[in-house]
């Protein structure tokens, strides 16, 4: 006795034999029942796919079109849409369709499609109603040619010992129908011929006749495992014009993965007649777990899942799956629930092109989006999208364990997003719900419109949300257009919190070498700021500085907007070696700290999160306990400035800054700065940027440019240098006595007298000597007649270098890249490297290439010229 809604199905069959369509009313009155059973009787019947309704008051109800043979292949009307219709071309082609060969790995579904093609030929009567479909898999009797020949073709009676009577073969059961040739790359030779004879005129010779030719009117499937670059499929493919290849699994969407897996567990319910839930971690096994076997081997292992269920739990009423959990204990709401009583048919889910609707919802979005700050309204349109399409389309109710998978997918990224970033905490089933039903439609849409226009504006509005989304991207295991992915990301799940995040000047960065100690400051901090505050690098204890800065680099370039400040705390490693890696990529203020624990990067990102200036959090890092030289912090300044860059290292310009701050009266803030970050930040930038910088001071020459007055102390030396500075000293508004003072204390600071005084641990009546014995022999070797100032700055550099590296002398040696590098230069490394042999040797170090560099730096202007 059929269930009472499969009667009510019949009723509504019979009242549309006579109306195109039929009212609830007319169905009650039919079936004898009252209004609101039939109507709860036909919304199931509907929620099933078997029938569809139009209009509202009052609603009509049709039976769903039944689809062609196809209509019950997973993915027939998605990855395998171009494969079906080239197959029904095969078949419909007149007057006699036209052979194929399919191909693909084992269990692809090649044998499965070779007999859809057969039943679509009986559908569309291009074949008789009884045609048979003949199926020989080749590799049968492989070794046994003779055999297959007779099997294929029949024998004739006496045609060996024991062919007793004319026997037809299986190209004569299959004459009005198919042949199914399976592996046919393991055709032997004696039956290659005859066959291709077959395909050509229809003819063929049975085994032991000669005269007699037979004609058939057979049509051909073949199928094979192989590369049809093989010699003998070569000469298929000659006769044979269609070939469609079948993917394996794991290629296939994801939509179509769990719509396999959900068929295979319903097929097993209802052979078994017992609902199974299955849980969700059991799908995502399955869907990850490579199918070396493909369809076949997923369909194999989900039936001895059941079997297994079946055995622990025979008298319970639900079987659950126990793949990938204890005892089968899992949330109810965290699986699928698969019914074995429920009617099954094949029901050809109603296929709807969601192309267009997409693509109207696009440009609403981007209209609306063209407003910033409506995040609020384009989740709304998202929602009311999503409404008017469930009421037309049946198919995401019937997707709904597909659903059910993405959101659980969600939920789990979500969560780890919200661990890290402190945000997305609370975020309601309704919102995972509507992501994943968007998620769900978008992988139902084989030609979806490009959402990179909405998403790039929304990216301008939501730059530091739509990180936080790529991130829950990466998260997620589903392989779906990733523009559309982030902008649904951003619409249905951030979009309460994306103001929120936005809402921060400065961007700060937490660096540790070794475990996950950065990710977990960063998780701590976050969650107790409430914001995405930090973003966390985890490094190799052994990463090198470039290393680390690549990285940087990589997410400041993901930021897509500018910030104030950057603040970069890190654990170990040289201050000032990763002040310089990560200044060059920034062209705003950075602060580096030295000093990472979570009681520091929580007092900044508390800071952070009070909009505290950038110049503020910096000045309470200089007071932070035990930070004695382990902060750094430089920038150009929002002040009147003056820039300190010395070649020969960051302690001589602090020294320069001392002597300048103590002696000027002016209120300018002294900025000290790597001499190769000056070089690059010249080059980078426009005068704009040194606004307020009255001069920088250095101790090289720099190429020439025209964004900020430029002076070489050792210039202040000539007349020229020393009233150029004079100028420069009294526009800022300083009086001649402390300009003279300002004068005598540099030139002091840069005579012989004064390098002597900055050595601070080698004996300077040593080492000066050594230093212009030095400096002589590069004036030897290039023949240059080197003036006062420069040999004062060589001895300044080389003196200061030393000490350096012998109070440094376990760093690691820097190399160059030799590659590109012009004839004089790599001349002057190998002189270099002879001149400084002797040195090396003495104070046991090594002058490594970054420190030759800066001493080619020095002698560059006077070489090339040369
Ligand atoms: N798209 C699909 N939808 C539903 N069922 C499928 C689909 N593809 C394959 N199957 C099922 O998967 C199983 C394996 O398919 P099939 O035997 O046709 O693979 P095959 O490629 O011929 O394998 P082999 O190369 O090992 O012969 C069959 O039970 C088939 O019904």
């Amino acid at each position: 006795m059929p269930k009472a809604k499969y009667r009510v199905l019949d009723q509504l069959k019979e009242l549309l034999q006579n109306s195109k369509k039929v009212t609830t009313q007319q169905v009650a009155k039919k079936a004898g029942l009252s209004r609101g059973v039939t109507s709860s009787y036909l919304s199931k019947l509907y929620h099933e796919g078997l029938i569809i309704k139009s209009g509202t008051k009052p609603v009509y109800w049709q039976i769903a079109i039944q689809g062609d043979a196809f209509s019950a292949m997973i993915g027939a009307d998605g990855s395998l849409k171009k494969i079906v219709d080239e197959c029904k071309s095969a078949v419909d082609y007149p007057p006699h369709g036209f052979p194929l060969i399919i191909t693909g790995p084992s269990g692809v579904g090649k044998s499965y499609l070779a007999s859809l093609v057969f039943k679509y030929a009986q559908e569309k009567g291009v074949i008789a109603k009884d045609a048979n479909f003949a199926v020989l898999n080749c590799a049968d009797y492989a070794n046994n040619p003779e055999l297959l020949s007779s099997v294929l073709f029949g024998y004739k009676k006496g045609a060996f010992t024991g062919a007793n009577t004319d026997m037809p073969g299986l190209v004569d059961q299959a004459d009005g129908g198919y042949l199914f040739l399976d592996e046919v790359h393991r055709l032997p030779r004696e039956s290659q011929e005859k066959l291709f004879v077959l395909l050509d005129s229809g003819d063929f010779y049975p085994l032991g006749e000669n005269q007699k030719k037979k004609h058939v009117d057979v049509r051909f499937i073949f199928a094979t495992t192989e590369n049809l670059d093989n010699t003998l499929l070569q000469t298929f493919q000659r006769r044979v014009p269609l070939q469609v290849q079948l993917s394996s699994i794991a290629d296939r969407p994801l939509l179509e993965q769990c719509q396999l897996i959900e068929h295979f567990f319903k097929k097993e319910a209802v052979d078994m007649q017992r609902d199974i839930k299955v849980p969700y971690e059991t799908i995502k096994q399955l869907i990850n777990t490579r199918q070396i076997g493909n369809v076949g081997s997923l369909a194999n292992q989900i039936k001895l899942l059941c079997a297994e269920a079946f055995r622990k739990g025979q008298d319970a009423s639900i079987l659950r799956i126990s793949l990938g959990k204890k005892d089968g204990k899992y949330e109810d709401d965290a699986s699928w629930l698969i019914r074995g009583t429920e009617h099954h048919q094949p029901i050809e889910s109603q296929i709807t092109d969601y192309a267009p609707s997409l693509g109207t919802l696009l440009s609403t979005l981007e209209k609306q989006e063209q407003r910033p700050g409506k995040i609020n309204e384009q989740s709304l349109t998202i929602t009311r999208f999503l409404r008017d399409t469930r009421k037309t389309a049946a198919n995401l109710v019937l997707d709904k364990y597909f659903t059910n998978y993405i959101r659980q997918e969600l939920i789990q990224a979500v969560q780890q997003i919200s661990a890290r970033y402190g945000v997305v905490k609370e975020v309601s089933q309704n919102k995972l719900n509507r992501a994943a039903q968007m998620i769900s439609l978008l992988q139902k849409t084989l030609d979806l419109p490009t959402a990179s226009a909405v998403l790039d504006l929304a990216k301008k509005h939501y730059p530091r949300t739509a990180y936080l989304c790529r991130k829950t991207m990466e998260l997620v295991d589903i392989r779906v257009d990733s523009d559309w992915f982030e902008l649904l990301l951003l619409y249905t799940i951030f979009d309460h919190e994306a103001s929120q995040i936005e809402n921060q000047d400065l961007l700060a960065i937490l660096v540790c070498h070794g475990g996950g100690m950065a990710s977990s400051i960063c998780s701590v901090v976050n969650d107790l700021c409430g914001n995405y505050i930090f973003e966390a690098f985890d490094m190799p204890i052994d990463v090198s500085n470039q290393e680390i800065s690549h990285q940087i680099n990589n997410y400041i370039k993901q930021q897509g907007r500018k910030y104030d400040g950057t603040v970069l705390l890190f654990d170990m490693g040289s201050l000032s070696n990763m002040y310089r890696e990560v200044k060059s990529l920034l062209d705003t203020d950075l602060l580096v700290i030295n000093n990472l624990t979570t009681a520091v990067a929580l007092d900044i990102g508390l800071q952070i999160q009070q909009k505290q200036e950038f110049k503020k959090i910096a000045e309470k890092a200089e007071k932070y306990p035990n930070s004695m030289n382990i902060q750094y912090y430089e920038g150009i300044s929002q002040k009147q400035n003056i820039i300190v860059s010395c070649m020969s290292g960051v302690g001589l310009s602090r020294e320069v800054k001392q002597i300048l701050t103590s002696v000027l009266q002016s209120d300018v803030e002294i900025i000290t700065m790597d001499y190769r970050d000056l070089k690059t930040t010249l080059q980078n930038h426009d005068h704009l940027y040194f606004k307020n910088t009255c001069f920088v001071l250095t101790t090289a020459d720099v190429p020439e440019q025209n964004v900020a007055e430029v002076i070489n102390i050792y210039d202040i030396m000539d007349k020229n240098g020393d009233s150029q500075l004079r100028v420069l000293l009294e526009q800022m508004g300083e009086n001649k006595r402390t300009i003279n003072q300002l004068m005598d204390e540099l030139l002091r600071f840069f005579t012989i007298g004064g390098i002597k005084g900055r050595l601070r641990f080698m004996n300077p009546e040593v080492v000066i000597p050594e230093v212009q014995d030095i400096t002589a022999k590069f004036e030897e070797y290039y023949h240059l007649n080197l003036s006062g100032k420069i040999k004062l700055n060589l001895y300044m550099h080389i003196a200061l270098m030393f000490e350096r590296m012998m109070l440094n002398n376990d760093r690691p040696v820097q190399e160059l890249d030799v590659k590109d590098m012009p004839e004089v230069e790599e001349e002057f490394y190998s002189v270099a490297r002879n001149i400084f042999h002797d040195a090396e040797t003495k104070y046991n170090i090594q002058v490594d290439d970054y420190e030759l560099s800066l001493m080619y730096e020095l002698f560059k202007p006077m070489l090339i010229k040369e």
